[in-house]
């Protein structure tokens, strides 16, 4: 008998903006963000166990297996569902990671939402997300997979519809962690909060960028180039920098001229997650 594998997206995602507008009592940042997703990110490949074991390859380098959040997300939903089946996974890992655009949190996305399919555990987007928060907070926009205005921590989504431009992403030689960013004093937290309405007519700014190239002279560098070119942005805590383009040869054209050693990539935003586009069409 052959197995069946299911092979699933893992896409990146871009905060198009990021206000900082408050603090919890337990540490965590009050945001108010855009997300929007990216027609390139990783691969997974799920192949079901009946043993109920769980083994993932490649290793991350620095990541232990048991810290893998594409694990860390499998497990849970083990617990939540009592499922007694397994899983051999394989990850085609190209999302930068520490690059502020969700790599971790996307996998773990997709490993709740392919093994819920795969397994037959029938929960629902609600409680997959809900499952996903306790992992990253980034991880309920990648279950829902619909572009979304966020608040809260980032896990009250509205789903939004935007322009799909074309993106063009470059990846500073550095990775930041999140953690250091929010934790960081100089950061301001009172941004008063906005509308989407009023975004969409005035725009928004990123408040982590002054500490991020504060702190990262590779990102304030890339940044400074990536201005010549174009509006330049940082996608949540960083390193990734973007710019917007109107078609793909535009965003080519602009990545043709950066230096040949700065990583990049031109991808399309999409108000659907590949992901989810993929699920739908399958179903
Ligand atoms: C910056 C964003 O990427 C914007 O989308 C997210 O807010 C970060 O989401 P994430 O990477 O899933 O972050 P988590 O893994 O949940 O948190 C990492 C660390 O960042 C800090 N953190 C994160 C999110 C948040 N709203 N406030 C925080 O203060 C916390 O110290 C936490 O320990
Ligand atoms: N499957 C995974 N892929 C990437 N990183 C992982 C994974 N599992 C655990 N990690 C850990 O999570 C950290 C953050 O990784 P990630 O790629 O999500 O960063 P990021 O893009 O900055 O995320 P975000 O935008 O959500 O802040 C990594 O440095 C790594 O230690």
């Amino acid at each position: 008998m052959t197995t069946a594998t299911l092979s699933l997206p893992a896409p990146a995602k871009l905060n198009l903006f990021l206000h900082i507008t408050g603090r919890r009592a337990d540490g965590y940042h009050l945001l108010q963000t855009l997300f929007q997703f990216l027609d390139h990110g990783d691969t997974l490949h799920f192949t079901p166990r009946a043993d109920g074991q769980l083994h993932l390859q490649p290793e991350l380098p620095g990541v232990a297996t048991e810290d893998n959040l594409i694990i860390r997300a499998a497990r849970l939903l083990q617990q939540a569902s009592g499922t007694m089946q397994g899983a051999d996974i394989q990850l085609d890992k190209r999302l930068p990671m520490g690059g502020g655009i969700g790599g971790g949190s996307s996998d773990a996305a997709t490993t709740l939402v392919g093994l819920n399919h795969l397994w037959q555990t029938s929960l629902s987007l609600d409680q997959l997300a809900e499952l996903g928060l306790t992992l990253g907070a980034d991880v309920p926009v990648f279950v829902r997979g619909r572009a979304a205005w966020a608040e809260g921590v980032g896990e009250q989504l509205t789903p939004v519809e935007l322009d799909e431009p074309w993106y063009l992403v470059v990846v500073p030689p550095c990775q930041v962690s999140t953690a250091e960013i929010f934790s960081d004093e100089r950061l301001t937290r009172d941004t008063p909060a906005i509308t989407l309405a009023a975004f969409r007519e005035h725009g928004g700014r990123n408040d982590c960028l002054p500490v991020v190239t504060a702190r990262y002279t590779e990102i304030r560098n890339t940044l400074i180039l990536l201005n010549k070119f174009c509006e330049a942005k940082m996608t949540g805590t960083g390193s990734c920098l973007f710019g917007a383009f109107p078609n793909e040869r535009e965003a080519d054209k602009v990545r043709a001229r950066l230096p040949a050693t700065l990583q990049a990539f031109v991808a399309k935003g999409c108000n659907v997650s590949p992901l989810h586009a993929l699920l739908d069409k399958a179903t």
